[in-house]
């Protein structure tokens, strides 16, 4: 399913990263406050368990997460995204892809991959502020899947319908939340009208 959001706060704030004036420390910071905009969606439907637990008045019944929630940065980019949504769960565990696009070919590269133990019973959230071919995303879900994750969410900021297109058939279970749904892909593989390069924009690479 995928889920484009619509939400002002949203809207303003992808305004100014896709401006070109915008510099590295607005980039992050606004990229910083969406991640943790959408995240308060994305979790909606995770499990909770019941507990008793005693007030200062009374026993009554509370919540706590049922299951460990493992963020996927997929570097560089994804990394931006991070800070936003660990705000929200202090407890979430960080795993790490490190990937490269050939500037060529447009395939992802996988160069580095680290996961907690626990994939398999674990609420898994791929994140990459871009997705342009969607291949990416889909080497990111394979490698998860392999690690034995079953429950899966993708979550970029800018995303392009023909990539968007590729993870839906390759992985019609996993869900995937857009802050915009751009118009296409240039020949070079860049979202229109997109924000540009995200890994550079983070980190001052160009
Ligand atoms: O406009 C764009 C397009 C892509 N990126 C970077 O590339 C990958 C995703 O590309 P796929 O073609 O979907 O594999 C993403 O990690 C970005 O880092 C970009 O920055 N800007
Ligand atoms: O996906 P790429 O090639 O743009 O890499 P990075 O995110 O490290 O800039
Ligand atoms: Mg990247």
């Amino acid at each position: 399913m995928l889920t484009v959001f619509d939400h002002p706060l949203i809207k303003h704030k992808l305004t100014i990263m896709r401006k070109k004036e915008t510099g590295t420390k607005d980039f992050r910071q606004n990229l910083d406050e969406i991640g943790g905009l959408m995240v308060y969606e994305v979790t909606r439907d995770l499990p909770l368990n019941e507990i008793p637990i005693e007030t200062p008045l009374c026993q009554t019944i509370g919540y706590e997460m049922a299951k460990d929630v493992v963020i996927v940065p997929i570097l560089r980019a994804g990394l931006g995204v991070v800070n936003g949504i660990q705000n929200l769960i202090p407890t979430a565990r960080i795993a790490h892809i490190g990937m490269y696009r050939d500037e060529e070919t447009l395939e992802p590269h996988p160069y580095f991959e680290k996961y907690p133990s626990n994939m398999d019973e674990a609420a898994v959230i791929i994140v990459d502020p871009m997705l342009a071919t969607g291949g990416s995303s889909v080497a990111a879900i394979d490698m998860v899947k392999k690690q034995g994750a079953t429950s899966i969410k993708l979550v970029c900021l800018v995303g392009a319908p023909e990539g968007v297109k590729v993870v839906e058939e390759a992985h019609p279970d996993v869900d995937i939340y857009l802050a915009s749904l751009d118009d296409h892909l240039n020949e070079k593989g860049y979202i229109v009208p997109g924000l540009g390069d995200a890994g550079d924009r983070i980190f001052g690479t160009k």
